[in-house]
């Protein structure tokens, strides 16, 4: 059976050339999640794959750090809200905001409850586990880690002690 969201990622996400990743390291391809996770066909598929690939796991809120986890999170709000499941989604901001309520973590509030950390995609697992330090600060319980794409951080995951749920791996692109 065709898989839709696998090929429109590899149609317009997978981009080869030299890049600069969020790390500062160098690599030779990238998947561009922002042009699928905005993505008028792509983006509710991202929300149900997401949502079965994180089925073992219990959570009633969603979130990681902006800008490349929060359309990944609502497309699961959507999809969660579209099987009469109540689903909150959070945002991470990469500091705490400075003023109104200066918070780091905004939306209907994670204290006491349980989360899924959630990116779009991660290669160092950096930005993912910050978010998992923001939402524990914030009082949250995290269950766990959900990547629509994994670029290779299994291990770090494990031993952050949390379980790693992916939809794809960089096996499944089509990458140089
Ligand atoms: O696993 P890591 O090494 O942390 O890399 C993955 C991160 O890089 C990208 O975000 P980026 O930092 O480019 O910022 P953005 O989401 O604001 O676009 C991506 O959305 C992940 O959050
Ligand atoms: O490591 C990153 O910064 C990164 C890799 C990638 O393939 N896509 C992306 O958005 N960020």
């Amino acid at each position: 059976m065709t898989d839709r969201l696998l090929e429109l990622i590899n149609e317009i996400a997978v981009v080869h050339g030299k890049v600069t990743l969020s790390s500062g390291a160098e690599a030779d391809w990238y998947v561009d999640l922002r042009r699928v996770t905005l993505h008028h066909e792509a983006a509710p598929l991202i929300g149900a794959r997401m949502l079965e690939a994180t089925a073992d796991l219990e959570y009633d809120v969603v979130g990681g750090l902006t800008l490349g986890a929060d359309p990944v999170a609502t497309a699961m709000l959507h999809a969660a809200a579209a099987q009469g499941r109540a689903l909150d989604a959070c945002v991470v901001r990469k500091a705490q905001k400075a003023h109104g309520m200066q918070r780091q973590v905004e939306g209907p509030g994670v204290e006491g409850r349980r989360v899924l950390a959630v990116d779009d995609t991660s290669t160092t697992g950096g930005s993912v586990l910050q978010a998992v330090e923001a939402l524990r600060a914030a009082g949250a319980e995290v269950v766990g880690v959900g990547l629509v794409v994994d670029r290779g951080v299994a291990d770090v995951v494990a031993q952050a002690g949390l379980p790693l749920r992916t939809v794809y791996t960089t096996a499944d692109l089509n990458t140089p």
